[in-house]
């Protein structure tokens, strides 16, 4: 639970009292909950998600999915064992408003898989989400043959008016600026009369470790699914028309929301274990064992779990973070509390993230001190000595993390509104006191 100043206004985050010796269960996947959401959605028969990740963005996918007409029932296992949801897939109908809050997978997942339901299915959501990109959508789903009333911004709000089904069939679209444009169009594509054909033309491809879940979440639900990493053409993907089964699915831990405790052992010179870490997974966070090495760690991953040690000593590093684009606020924060000079490149898409990530994290650390420049696809991190005050957040979860990671080691910062950490990680404050022993 929380206490008061979860809520208030700043949040006075800890200061490690030592070297961090903590266990850290952390709670399961976004991108494997909201993606599990949608294919079971599709189903032809009813399927289980267990451990699925209970946050802001899950909850307005499953909100959404109930609107349009699927079961969704939480509770407990057949087994008794932890949160297991049972959805049962029933015919997708409107009239429906779908609130997409600030969730990048529920404003580009839902609009492709709205198409293949009988009636106006309107999407709206966070002022953000007005300017976050959407256009790969919208224009793809009109090529394939639905009816889109938008404002011809390519971006929401907008209502996507389903006739029950879609012809589908072959689109080339830009998803330059992100990866959820593929990802989008290939989940709802085997209902799709024809299956659907995603080409990519333009600047590169984000993220493509969250296409390949996609990928290999489709192939587990049955889809037949042609990819570049299976000897296919280069950024082209596709999807034969067919049924998907319901699966009884185990969600991973959410290797990206365990970076701020797999950090704080970093920059303590301590050693935090995160339970079920998965011996092989499509999760951009996984990448994290050999960032934070580079950075002055190891790790050991063994049936316990993924044990990560400081050494004491942080470094910079000079890395090209577009295929793990979330993973970024994190590292700038321990770059800036480094030994040396860090450029974090591949990330021009991050500006419309959540919040502009690349001008919110210059903003923030140097207002505490630091020297942050922006470059054209990323962040130049000179360490410098910090000092305390508030870091806003912008409503970005992993600002508000990377918040809290530079508190650990410079006495008085506030993070502004740390209960945005709910997008994806409600119990982020309590898990971080618990972790340091910083509760009374
Ligand atoms: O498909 C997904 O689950 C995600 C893809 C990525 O999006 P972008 O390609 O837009 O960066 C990532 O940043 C986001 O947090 C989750
Ligand atoms: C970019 C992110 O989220 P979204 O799914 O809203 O794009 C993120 O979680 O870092």
């Amino acid at each position: 639970m929380t206490d008061e100043s979860t809520h208030s206004a700043h949040w006075p985050a800890p200061l490690a009292r030592g070297p961090v010796k903590a266990t850290v269960t952390v709670p399961g996947s976004k991108s494997v909950t909201n993606r599990a959401l949608v294919l079971a959605a599709l189903a032809s028969e009813p399927g289980w998600l267990r451990r699925p990740l209970r946050s802001r963005d899950t909850l307005l996918m499953a909100q959404a999915l109930r609107a349009l007409g699927v079961g969704i029932e939480e509770g407990i296992g057949p087994d008794g064992t932890g949160e297991a949801w049972r959805i049962v897939p029933d015919e997708l109908r409107g009239p429906v408003t779908v609130d997409v809050g600030n969730a990048g997978t529920v404003m580009r997942f839902l609009p492709p898989l709205a198409a293949l339901a009988d009636g106006p299915i309107h999407f709206d959501g966070d002022p953000r989400s007005h300017e976050r990109p959407l256009h790969g959508v919208i224009d793809a789903l009109r090529t394939l043959g639905a009816g889109i009333e938008d404002d011809g911004r390519g971006a929401l709000p907008l209502t996507v008016r389903g006739t029950g089904s879609l012809a589908g069939g072959p689109v080339t679209i830009d998803a330059s600026s992100s990866s959820q444009f593929v990802s989008a169009l290939l989940l709802s594509g085997a209902r799709y009369n024809h299956g659907v054909e995603v080409r990519h033309v333009g600047g590169k491809l984000p993220s493509m470790p969250h296409i390949r879940m996609t990928v290999d979440m489709l192939r587990a639900a049955g889809a037949q699914v042609d990819s570049p990493e299976a000897g296919g053409e280069r950024d082209v993907w596709r999807v034969a028309p067919g049924a998907l089964l319901g699966r009884d699915l185990v969600v991973e831990p959410d290797l990206s929301n365990a970076q701020p405790f797999l950090a704080a052992a970093l920059l303590t010179g301590g050693a935090v274990t995160v339970p079920d870490w998965p011996a092989h997974t499509t999760q951009p966070g996984d990448a994290l064992r050999e960032i934070f090495t580079a950075m002055g760690g190891s790790c050991e991953l063994t049936e316990q779990g993924l044990t990560f040690t400081g050494s004491g000593r942080v470094r910079g590093i000079d890395i090209d973070l577009g295929e793990v684009g979330e993973l970024t606020p994190g590292i700038a924060a321990v770059a800036a509390l480094a030994d040396s000079e860090s450029v974090l490149r591949g990330v021009a898409h991050l500006r419309l993230h959540e919040t502009d990530r690349l001008a919110a994290l210059t903003r923030e650390i140097n207002g505490l001190g630091g020297d942050v420049t922006e470059i054209e696809d990323g962040l130049r991190i000179r360490p410098r000595p910090l000092h305390g005050g508030v870091f806003h957040t912008y409503d970005d979860h992993r600002l508000a993390t990377a918040g809290a990671l530079l508190g650990l080691l410079v006495p008085d910062v506030r993070v502004e509104n740390i209960a945005t950490t709910g997008k994806t990680l409600p119990d982020f404050p309590d898990m971080w006191h618990v972790m340091l022993g910083t509760r009374a």
